[in-house]
C-alpha cells in the first residue's frame, strides 16, 4: 500500500511539477562562459554543469583577435596571466559580463579600476599557490648559488676533469643574511623555508609591518636601503604595482654586495632588465635567478641567455601538478558562485 502511495505521489509531482519546472528551465539560456585555454578536467567538468563553455583550444596563449571575438556577450571570462584584460577588452564583451576570474594571483595583467567601473566582479587564487612558489624560490635560490646548471653543463660536457678545491663554488646561506622584498604570503613561506638553512639573520622590507608574522618567523623589518646594502641573497616576492615598478634599478644595483645573489619570482616589472644586465655583466652582484622577466617568453638572443651567473626558468613558480589543478577550480567555484548570487570564494577587492 505504501509502495503504491509513494508511486502516486511521485508521478502525481512528476506530472505536475517536473514539466513547469523544465519548461522554466529550458527557457532560462544557461550563463555562458570563455576560457581563454584548456583548463584541468576538474574546473571544465564543474562549469560545464551549469555554463555553457567554450575555450580557446590552441597551444599557446588565446590571441588577442580572438580573445576579442570570442568575448562577445559572454556572463563570464576565465582567464590567464598571459592576457591583457582592458577596456578595448570589456566593450567587446558588452553589458552581459558580470565576472572575471583570473588563474593567478597576480593581477597586473588586468585593468583593475576600468573593471570596477563596470560592476564587473574580479576573482583570482591567492593562498594556493604559496607553497609552491615559494618551494620554487629556494630551489632557484640554490640552483643559483650552487650553480646547478652550470655544474651540469660542465659534467654533460667534459669540463669535469677531476674534483678541484674551488671550482664551481659558490656562496652558502649558513651564517648569511637573507633579505626578503615583499613580505606577504609567499615572502614568509619563502623566509620559512630558508631559515633551516641557518643564515645568521632574515630581514626583510615590506609596506606594512607585519610585526606578529616576523617574529614568528624570526625577521627582521629593515627599510629598501638596508635590504640592500646587507643582505647576501635577495628573494623579490612583490607585486607589481605602479610603485614597485622597477625598484630595483642601477641604484639599486650599485647598493647591493658583490656576493649578492638576486632572485625573483614575482613579476619581471618590478627589474630594470637592462640595469640587471650590466650588473650582472659588470659582476657588480654576484648572480641572478629569474623565473621572471620582460617580456615573457624572453627573446632567445637576450644577453640574460648569455650569462653564465644568470638562472632563467620560464615563469613556473606555481606549477606544482596539484596547485594548478586547484587554481583552475577556484576559478570555477568563483564564477558558479557568481551566478548564483553567492559571495566569491576568493575576491579581489581593491
Ligand atoms: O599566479 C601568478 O600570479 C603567477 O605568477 C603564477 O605562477
Amino acid at each position: 500500500m505504501k509502495n503504491i502511495k509513494e508511486k502516486v505521489v511521485q508521478f502525481t509531482f512528476r506530472s505536475r511539477f517536473v514539466p513547469v519546472f523544465a519548461r522554466y528551465y529550458s527557457n532560462m539560456s544557461k550563463p555562458s562562459v570563455y576560457i581563454t585555454r584548456e583548463v584541468n578536467k576538474e574546473a571544465l567538468d564543474l562549469l560545464n554543469t551549469q555554463c555553457d563553455v567554450t575555450f580557446w583550444t590552441g597551444p599557446g596563449p588565446v590571441p588577442r583577435s580572438e580573445l576579442l571575438k570570442n568575448i562577445e556577450n559572454k556572463h563570464a571570462l576565465f582567464c590567464m596571466l598571459t592576457d591583457r584584460i582592458d577596456s578595448a577588452i570589456l566593450d567587446r564583451a558588452g553589458n552581459n559580463l558580470k565576472i572575471i576570474a583570473t588563474m593567478s594571483v597576480g593581477y597586473d595583467h588586468l585593468d583593475v579600476p576600468e573593471i570596477k567601473k563596470r560592476n564587473i566582479k574580479i576573482a583570482y587564487t591567492p593562498g594556493v599557490l604559496t607553497d609552491a612558489t615559494a618551494e620554487l624560490a629556494v630551489a632557484l635560490l640554490l640552483a643559483t648559488s650552487r650553480r646547478l646548471l652550470e655544474a651540469n653543463e660542465e659534467a654533460r660536457t667534459g669540463g669535469w676533469q677531476a674534483w678541484s678545491p674551488f671550482w664551481m663554488c659558490g656562496p652558502g646561506l649558513k651564517g648569511s643574511t637573507v633579505g626578503i622584498a615583499g613580505f606577504g604570503r609567499i615572502g614568509q613561506e619563502i623566509a620559512k623555508r630558508l631559515k633551516p638553512f641557518n643564515p645568521e639573520r632574515i630581514i626583510y622590507y615590506n609596506r606594512s609591518e607585519r610585526k606578529k608574522e616576523a617574529e614568528e618567523i624570526g625577521a627582521e623589518r629593515v627599510n629598501f636601503d638596508d635590504l640592500l646594502t646587507q643582505s647576501d641573497f635577495i628573494s623579490v616576492s612583490l607585486s607589481l604595482t605602479p610603485e614597485t615598478k622597477e625598484m630595483f634599478n642601477e641604484a639599486a644595483f650599485s647598493k647591493m654586495k658583490t656576493n649578492a645573489v638576486f632572485v625573483n619570482t614575482s613579476r619581471g616589472g618590478v627589474v630594470d632588465q637592462q640595469a640587471l644586465i650590466k650588473a650582472l655583466q659588470q659582476k657588480k652582484i654576484w648572480g641572478a635567478g629569474l623565473d621572471v622577466m620582460t617580456p615573457e617568453p624572453l627573446p632567445l638572443d637576450n644577453p640574460l641567455f648569455k650569462l653564465k651567473n644568470c638562472v632563467i626558468l620560464p615563469h613556473i613558480g606555481s606549477a606544482a601538478v596539484e596547485t594548478r589543478k586547484e587554481m583552475g577550480l577556484i576559478c570555477a567555484k568563483n564564477i558558479v558562485a557568481a551566478f548564483k548570487g553567492d559571495p566569491l570564494l576568493t575576491e579581489l577587492k581593491t
